[in-house]
């Protein structure tokens, strides 16, 4: 079953909430775990535990296990296979952008059955142009993996870059938004898209000239500690778009707190 099909189905079943996994040093700290890679592990499988059979989607950000080095990859691969097993997507929050041949290799990192930091779907970064991502897209076809590409992102300093528009008007954001609308129209004539854009819940599509559609999924980060409210979820993004809404400190601020929070996340969603 593709990537687009298994996403529908969780989010359908499960609501639109996706728990990040962030385990910054000032959350360690909170949570009274060293920062080291040992808390990042055990921060990571807590936040697992909370969120398996809560909700569809789990989304680790590797930088925050990467800064612990190889004992910090180590535990990454431990959190995201105790999270496949327990039912949940793992989207990898990897943000990797190259030209195509070294794509293929972040592809193979990421997106392939077997290898050790094996994910359902990663974040990637469109920098060097939609086509160098080619490679990545295929082998996440072939595998039934999925791709978030950046495209209008929650950060301010984001649309400066992302709004920048061509001699014939169209931005860098509606380019990117179009060119995966077309890959999915193409790969994915049933209407669920495996490769979706980030389009963060702080920034409106359309101030970027994009137009978001049913066939491409999307992951909105920005809700809770970056300011928008899950509330506003559905008239933030049109009707009948597959939207991720992610929250990552909001939920994971107090240790003894995560399944409530999470639980709070997704009534407030609905
Ligand atoms: O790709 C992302 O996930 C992402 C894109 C974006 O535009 N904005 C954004 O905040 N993110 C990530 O989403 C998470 C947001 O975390 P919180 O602000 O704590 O909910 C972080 O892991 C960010 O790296």
């Amino acid at each position: 079953m593709t990537f687009g099909t298994r996403l529908a189905a969780a989010v359908a079943d499960r609501g639109p909430v996706c728990v990040g996994i962030d385990p910054h040093a000032h959350l360690l700290d909170a949570w009274g775990l060293p920062d080291t890679a040992a808390g990042a592990e055990a921060f990571g499988l807590e936040v697992v535990e909370a969120a398996a059979g809560r909700v569809a989607v789990v989304k680790p950000q590797v930088a925050f296990y990467e800064r612990h080095g190889s004992a910090g990859l180590a535990a990454l691969e431990h959190v995201i296979r105790v999270a496949r097993a327990e039912g949940l997507l793992v989207l990898a929050d990897a943000k990797r952008g190259d030209l195509g041949s070294t794509m293929d290799a972040y592809a193979q990192a990421w997106l392939t059955p077997g290898a050790p930091l094996e994910v359902d779907a990663i974040t990637a970064s469109p920098y060097l142009g939609l086509g160098s991502l080619e490679p990545a897209l295929s082998l996440a076809e072939a595998n039934e993996k999925g791709v978030f590409v950046l495209c209008a992102t929650s950060n301010p300093e984001g649309a400066g870059l992302q709004s920048r528009a061509d001699a014939a008007g169209e931005s860098v954001a509606a380019s990117i938004a179009r060119g995966v609308d077309a890959w999915n129209v193409d790969h994915a004539p049933d209407g669920a898209g495996s490769i979706g854009l980030v389009v963060g819940a702080t920034v409106t599509a359309a101030d970027f000239g994009v137009t978001l559609t049913s066939a491409t999924p999307i992951l909105a980060p920005g809700f809770g500690h970056q300011g928008a409210r899950l509330a506003d979820l559905r008239t933030l993004y049109p009707a009948g778009t597959l939207v991720l809404a992610n929250v990552s400190r909001s939920v994971t601020g107090t240790r003894d707190g995560v399944a409530d929070a999470i639980d709070a996340a997704t009534e407030e969603a609905r």
